[in-house]
């Protein structure tokens, strides 16, 4: 079997992609590889994908990119343009309830449908008040995957239209991993791409600070901000009613669930388990040689070394890590 080094992941949003972008990075800097980079920021999102916004991009197959993987709306064919043709593509999904949770707290004040609502459940109770399809930055609050793999996410649920859109990204896609179960997803990734497991050891990146007082990391600036945490409680009522809002998302979800236990149990439960069990041992041991207190993540403003603190948007805080004092450079950039 040959190590895969061409590959593009679809990063959509809140879902782990970033946790994930990162092992790509890494492995393709200890392998001298290629990314296709965007030329400013992001690669033109929320507009369709394009070709030009690929910093050295000389023209269809030009120049040869190894990895691409920063948020688009995915465009196959202008992607074509950038990737070889033997590019191996994935992307990763989330339970669309726990994924607009997340996209609520986090673009609370960026999108419109969400700004004027008071929690989450407000919102869903009543979405046509809020949602106007018309509002740049909407689309972060209705079929946000569907949207993110180029589709329209304001398209009338079909079972006709949801299995053609399944279609499209079968044709294109080789896997889709399932952030619910992210330790199975880096094991059958790193099964489809021939990659060591050290390739997808990682640290869970871009955590959302969840509760007031329920965390150790809690300080007191934090707790005189808690007030304006938006609420995400939910009610059963409303978690259904946000399946049925993000009705094209929600048969996403489940149909490449299916598939994701399908190949799980190709490849066999008891290697999985087994594989699944080294993976964390080794995330547990980098945790211990690499982060402090044991790799609690905690708030940005208690990492000293300011480069990797994590990226704020929102009321909600992102948490980061903060590193073991004292680690030589070699463990450091490893
Ligand atoms: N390893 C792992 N397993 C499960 N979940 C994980 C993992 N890594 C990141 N996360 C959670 O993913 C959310 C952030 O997603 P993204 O990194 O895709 O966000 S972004 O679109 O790039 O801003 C964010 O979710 P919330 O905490 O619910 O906000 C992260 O906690």
């Amino acid at each position: 079997m040959i190590i895969q080094k061409i590959v593009i992941i679809l990063k959509t949003h809140k879902t782990a992609s970033s946790t994930v972008l990162n092992m790509l990075y890494r492995f393709g800097e200890e392998h001298n590889l290629r990314f296709a980079l965007p030329l400013g920021y992001q690669l033109r999102y929320p507009l369709p994908f394009n070709a030009h916004r690929v910093k050295g991009y000389r023209g269809p197959r030009a120049t040869e990119f190894h990895i691409m993987g920063n948020h688009m709306r995915f465009n196959k064919p202008e992607v074509e343009k950038v990737m070889p043709a033997d590019t191996f593509y994935f992307s990763i999904i989330r339970d669309p309830v726990a994924l607009a949770e997340c996209s609520f707290a986090y673009y609370k004040e960026v999108a419109p449908a969400f700004r004027k609502a008071k929690g989450l459940g407000d919102f869903v109770d009543d979405p046509n008040k809020y949602y106007d399809p018309r509002l740049c930055n909407n689309h972060y609050a209705r079929n946000l995957l569907w949207f993110d793999f180029g589709m329209d996410n304001n398209a009338n649920f079909s079972v006709e239209l949801a299995q053609h859109g399944e279609a499209m990204i079968r044709q294109t896609f080789r896997l889709i991993l399932v952030s619910e179960y992210f330790d199975e997803s880096m094991i059958l990734l790193r099964h489809a791409l021939c990659w060591p497991l050290d390739a997808v050891v990682s640290f869970s990146l871009n955590a959302r600070q969840q509760k007031s007082g329920s965390n150790s990391v809690m300080s007191g600036s934090w707790v005189g901000k808690a007030a304006m945490l938006p609420n995400l409680s939910l009610t059963d009522r409303q978690r259904e009613k946000l399946r049925q809002w993000n009705a094209l998302d929600w048969y996403l979800y489940k149909t490449f669930n299916r598939t994701f236990w399908e190949d799980i149990d190709k490849f066999g439960r008891a290697q999985m388990e087994q594989e699944v069990a080294l993976l964390r041992m080794r995330r547990e041991i980098l945790g211990r040689v690499c982060l402090k207190d044991g790799g609690k993540p905690v708030e940005a403003y208690r990492i000293r070394d300011k480069n990797i603190r994590p990226f704020q948007s929102g009321v909600v805080k992102i948490l980061g890590y903060e590193l073991q004092p004292g680690l030589d450079n070699a463990t450091r950039t490893a």
